[in-house]
């Protein structure tokens, strides 16, 4: 027997959650349990619609799929008693007859204007009335009851445009409406006419080989802005996919991609040929060549093509296949139904399961999914098989802070708290840590004898002790030594870190002669050999200095780890040892990362030296619009070769539409560049959700501004107050800097926040932080305060910027904003005293 469950499991009424879990495991442990009285309901639309009791007032919403293999449970939804009986007057599941995605139709028994006018109404709490409802009562209507407000249904001439969908002669020409705007206009959508994008496939091609509904295309030709149309699709209630193919339509997505990440090669979570991702091209570019899932299987019935229909990539968007019992028993255990555990887009499963031939890079823009991805495919591999020699894979999911693990660690618990866990790393199972943690680990296991050769390889000299960090400082002293022929353009700790990081470390050097010698690739100052005599002091100076203070930077801590970690696999990798030997010579056999925009050269080389180069070694996440700290690099410098092993999400699901085209408005002002140097691009990227639009308020004084925000929070913590489901620690103040003082301020306001920093967020107070401790996080409602001239860009850092890195500067600070505002899930305010950031005009 299999369960499959629908979102709208997601999105239960938390007082009934716990309850439907309940039922669900009953269900899952035995079907014909007396307990469940799971009935048919006379007259219903669908022959396998059936109610489920899950207590007194509610019902479980379910169809009962009997198919070659067995019974197949579909769980709609839960709902009060009433409304769950006139759902099944209307509720169909159906087999879309042109592409085989199953899908929720439903019958057109209901006046379809009539029907859209209530569906336009707030959806209203009916629980007083089903309150007076007997629980034996199971009231079998004749004709739906048109006074149906809740639960939200799909739109009713769908259903019928569904099963009409094969009729293409039909079809009208399409009406090319105006074009799509945004307020504040975007990138993405910006007077960009339909005919340029929808409007350019007819409506025969949509309707009869893509499989999408009629009402849906023509709603979709009569609205003017992409608000009107993310409205107007909310509305309807359609399925997923079709929603989700319209707007990559709209924003600019060729057809051709749009179907092939819908219904692109199926995965099963077998290990497919990693080149068939690295060539994936659309497999079907002459339209679609997939087949409704009941053709070409004689002998299958109804609800076996209906089961098929349920497993096509498109169909998961809104259907999710629970496993097994442990799968059921997990998602009852965890206690909810947060959506993205288990309803991921088809992309997202593609990337969580796909096998590859060596590292693969997955970009997209803020809150596409790309950590979800990264913890479905660690949780996955940690459950991998043993290979050959009995020892079970040792999987590493990393990032480049403590409080971004910590926050993927909870992530893994939440997804799969089965998953084997590993507790150092080199054990089997899942190991969670931030990079310089795993390098700090390395160091700490190595012997004094690796030590030392490492740091005579290094840096010239044995380095015993690994406890100690340099900082900025030893740089400053050590420019205080330079002779007079520094060259000028060589004066600045800037530059001098960023050289002795992208050259000095990563080819190892200890001379000046050799330093003298190297090639230079793409970095902006160019230095002859004679220039470089004097530079090289100044490493040399920072180099004594760091000696006698015992001390190490996190890059060469790094870097140090590389090479001990690359001299224990060189002694044992080798043609003529067993394959478990030359396995066990490295300590991770699949390296998850996180936020690798991030990351340094350091970081890169002791990553590559962490595991073996193998199938599905390395999976990257990076964003280069979110990159906020150090210098651009480049990941084939360190011998890590994505070649065409790329893709981007871009399917936004954190902030609202609004929300989203004001932090893409950001970043057009900058041209940013991605991990493997190709100009990084913000085509496609969209969001489902709508909500209002971002506030943005200037102050002739900052106590005008503080008691605005204050007033602000307020509000939002009164809201708090009228619905405990809204919690104060998911209000967020966001500044550039000195989040200790804005926190102070705002509480001479009269509001309580807290001031987080290294730590993790408390419940109870909205949070105040800097805007890089906010990266990763997300949060309901965001104020980002003193979004002013005179604190973004920071005129203090970009005053020790030289000539050649101030462009790289302001795109960080540009990212920065970007990676601020990109937070919000709901409301977006930005305020700032006087003028505003030079980023926020548009
Ligand atoms: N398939 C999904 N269904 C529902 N919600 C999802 C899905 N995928 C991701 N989300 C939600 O979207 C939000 C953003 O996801 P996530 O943090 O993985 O994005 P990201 O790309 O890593 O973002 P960022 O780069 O900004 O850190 C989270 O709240 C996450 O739970």
């Amino acid at each position: 027997m299999n369960i499959t469950m629908h979102k709208n499991m997601s999105k239960l009424e938390k007082s009934i959650k716990g309850k439907a879990l309940e039922f669900l495991v009953k269900l899952g442990a035995d079907d014909t349990s007396p307990g469940l009285h799971i009935e048919p309901i006379h007259n219903s639309a669908d022959r396998r619609f059936r109610t489920g009791r899950v207590d007194k007032f509610w019902r479980a919403v379910l169809f009962k799929l009997t198919g070659k293999t067995g019974t197949n449970w579909v769980i709609y939804g839960v709902y009060p008693h009433d409304d769950a009986i006139k759902l099944a007057a209307s509720l169909k599941l159906d087999v879309n007859p042109t592409n085989g995605v199953t899908e929720i139709t439903l019958v057109d028994k209901v006046d379809p204007d009539e029907l859209e006018a209530r569906l336009a109404e707030p959806a209203d709490g009916t629980e007083s009335e089903t309150q007076a409802v007997a629980e034996s009562d199971v009231v079998v209507p004749d004709t739906a009851d048109p006074s149906m407000s809740r639960p939200r249904i799909p739109e009713a001439d769908g259903a019928a445009q569904a099963s009409q969908s094969g009729a293409s002669s039909n079809v009208e020409e399409p009406q090319i409406p105006a074009t799509f705007q945004r307020v504040p206009a975007d990138p993405v959508f910006a007077d960009k006419p339909l005919a340029e994008t929808l409007g350019t496939i007819p409506d025969a091609r949509l309707i009869s080989e893509l499989g999408m509904w009629k009402s849906v295309v023509s709603a979709a030709r009569s609205c003017q802005t992409v608000d009107e149309l993310l409205d107007r699709l909310n509305r309807m209630e359609i399925p997923d996919w079709q929603s989700d193919a319209l707007l990559d339509l709209a924003s600019g997505t060729s057809y051709d991609d749009v179907t092939e990440k819908l219904f692109g090669q199926a995965d099963n979570g077998t290990d497919e040929s990693a080149d068939s991702s690295s060539t994936e091209s659309p497999s079907d570019v002459e339209g679609l060549t997939r087949k409704p899932a009941g053709e070409g299987l004689e002998g299958r019935n109804e609800d076996d093509a209906l089961i098929a229909g349920l497993r096509t990539s498109a169909a998961q968007l809104s259907f999710a296949e629970i496993e097994d019992e442990d799968e059921l028993k997990r998602v009852a255990e965890s206690g909810d139904f947060e959506a993205w555990r288990v309803f991921l887009h088809p992309e997202q499963r593609r990337w969580a399961q796909r096998s590859y031939n060596g590292p693969f890079r997955l970009s997209g823009g803020a809150g596409t999914g790309k950590t979800v991805v990264l913890v479905h495919r660690a949780a996955r591999l940690a459950k991998t098989p043993a290979p050959d020699d009995g020892i079970p894979p040792r999987v590493v999911l990393t990032t480049f802070t403590r409080n971004l693990a910590s926050e993927l660690e909870s992530q893994v618990s939440t997804l799969d708290s089965s998953a084997p866990r590993a507790g150092k790393l080199g054990n089997s199972g899942l190991y969670v840590s931030g990079v310089d943690q795993l390098a700090y680990e390395v160091l700490s296991s190595a012997t004094s004898e690796e030590l030392a050769q490492a740091t005579a390889h290094l840096l010239g000299r044995t380095h015993i002790a690994i406890n100690n960090r340099s900082n900025d400082s030893d740089w400053d002293r050590a420019l205080e030594t330079a002779s007079a022929d520094l060259p000028e353009r060589a004066r600045s700790r800037v530059f001098l870190e960023d050289e002795y990081e992208q050259i000095v470390l990563p080819n190892r050097l200890t001379s000046k002669s050799d330093y003298q010698r190297i090639k230079r690739p793409a970095r902006g100052v160019r230095l002859s050999r004679q220039q470089r005599a004097p530079v090289w002091e100044v490493f040399e100076a920072y180099r004594v200095r760091t000696a006698t203070n015992d001390s190490l930077s996190y890059v060469e801590v790094n870097h140090l780890a590389a090479l001990i970690l690359e001299s224990r696999a060189k002694a044992v990798d080798r043609p003529t040892e067993s394959e478990a030997d030359r396995r066990a010579a490295y300590p991770v056999d699949h390296l998850l990362v996180d936020e690798g925009q991030d990351l340094n050269s350091g970081h890169w080389m002791f990553l590559r030296a962490l595991v073996r180069p193998s199938r599905n070694d390395m999976f990257i996440g990076e964003d280069s619009h979110q990159r906020i700290y150090g210098n651009k690099v480049v990941l084939s410098r360190f011998g890590i070769n994505i070649v065409g092993r790329s893709r981007r999400l871009t399917l936004n699901y954190r902030t609202t539409e609004q929300n989203l085209a004001f932090g893409l408005n950001i970043l057009a002002g900058g041209s940013f560049s991605d991990l493997e140097d190709a100009a990084e691009s913000v085509a496609g990227y969209r969001s489902l959700r709508t909500g209002i639009a971002p506030e943005v308020k200037g102050f002739d004084t900052l106590d005008a501004e503080l008691e605005y925000v204050s007033s602000k929070l307020k509000d939002w913590l009164a809201d708090c107050k009228n619905n405990p489901t809204l919690k104060p620690e998911q209000i967020a103040v966001l500044v550039r800097s000195d989040p200790g003082k804005a926190a102070r301020r705002l509480g001479d306001y009269g509001v309580s926040v807290q001031s987080v920093g290294k730590g993790l967020i408390k419940e109870g107070t909205p949070v105040v932080m800097t805007m890089h401790r906010a990266k990763g996080t997300e949060f309901r409602n965001v104020v980002i305060m003193h979004a002013g001239s005179e604190d973004i860009p920071s005129p203090l850092n970009a005053r020790f910027q030289p000539d050649e890195y101030s462009a790289d500067f302001n795109l960080r600070e540009r990212s920065l904003l970007y990676v601020a505002v990109t937070r919000a899930r709901d409301c977006l305010v930005l305020t700032y005293p006087n003028r505003p950031s030079e980023y926020l005009i548009f």
